[in-house]
């Protein structure tokens, strides 16, 4: 039904590993099918690209990882440790720690400026505040530069940016603080294809530069070629 290519990287020592799953199933409710995926093994540092038509699980096997949904069956371990069993906050917490999420629709704050956005990762978390070198706001505007943010828009409210630039502060938002875990759900189907091939090289330069594993959602082959690893789910019937 699905496979990851090439083979798998095993990591032994939990420590190794950014992401393991077993056996992992989501049964959405008034749902009378469980969505089932294959099994993940992802070391730390390396980037792995889920793809599949619409309806095969991608953004539902990406909510399973980033903890917002509890799976009905299995288990998913990051960075070595099991957050199947943690509670709602705790998961939450573990997110803010460890992982920068980028949505299909960037979820940005629109009363907040530029750097407002990029810098709230760090006033959820005191691990990702202690992170950003030397100081969450120049972390920020050096983020914002190396993705071509102009300076005239940090100060601004974010809502003023073009689409195309708000996905860029998402990518910062998700950046800073050097979190091991990127997510992305298919944060480029706004762009054309030369947009969307350098904000791939971008998010994996700077997310190696943080020594992150990126795993990213599309339904567009063309891309895999950009990543270690790849996980293809079919279409479900
Ligand atoms: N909030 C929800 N409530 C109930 N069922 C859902 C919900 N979200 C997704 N599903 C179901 O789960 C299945 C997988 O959906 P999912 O959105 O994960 O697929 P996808 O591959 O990301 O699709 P797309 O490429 O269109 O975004 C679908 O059958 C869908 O109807």
């Amino acid at each position: 039904m699905t496979k990851q290519t090439p083979s798998q990287t095993i990591c032994s020592e939990g420590n190794q590993c950014a992401v393991t799953t077993s056996g992992l199933g989501y049964q959405w409710p008034h749902s009378n099918v469980e969505l089932q995926f294959p099994d993940i093994t992802l070391k730390r540092g390396e980037h792995l690209f889920i793809k599949g038509p619409s309806g095969s699980g991608k953004s539902t096997l990406l909510s399973l990882l980033a903890g917002m949904l509890r799976p009905t069956s299995g288990t998913v371990s990051l960075l070595g440790e099991d957050i199947t069993p943690l509670t709602n906050g705790q998961r939450d917490r573990f997110r803010a720690d460890h992982m920068g999420v980028i949505f299909q629709q960037f979820n940005l704050v629109p009363y907040l400026t530029t750097l407002g956005n990029v810098t709230l990762p760090c006033r959820l978390s005191t691990k990702r505040h202690q992170r950003a070198k030397p100081e969450p706001p120049q972390e920020a505007e050096g983020l914002l530069a190396d993705l071509a943010i102009p300076k005239s828009h940090w100060h601004q409210p974010v809502t003023r940016l073009s689409v195309g630039q708000q996905q860029r502060v998402a990518a910062a938002r998700a950046l800073i603080g050097h979190p091991e875990l990127i997510l992305a759900d298919e944060p480029t189907s706004a762009l054309d294809t030369d947009n969307r091939d350098r904000f791939i090289e971008l998010l994996l330069t700077l997310g190696q530069r943080a020594g992150s594993s990126v795993i990213f959602v599309s339904h567009d082959q063309s891309l895999a070629t950009h990543f270690d690893h790849e996980l293809f789910l079919e279409a479900r019937s």
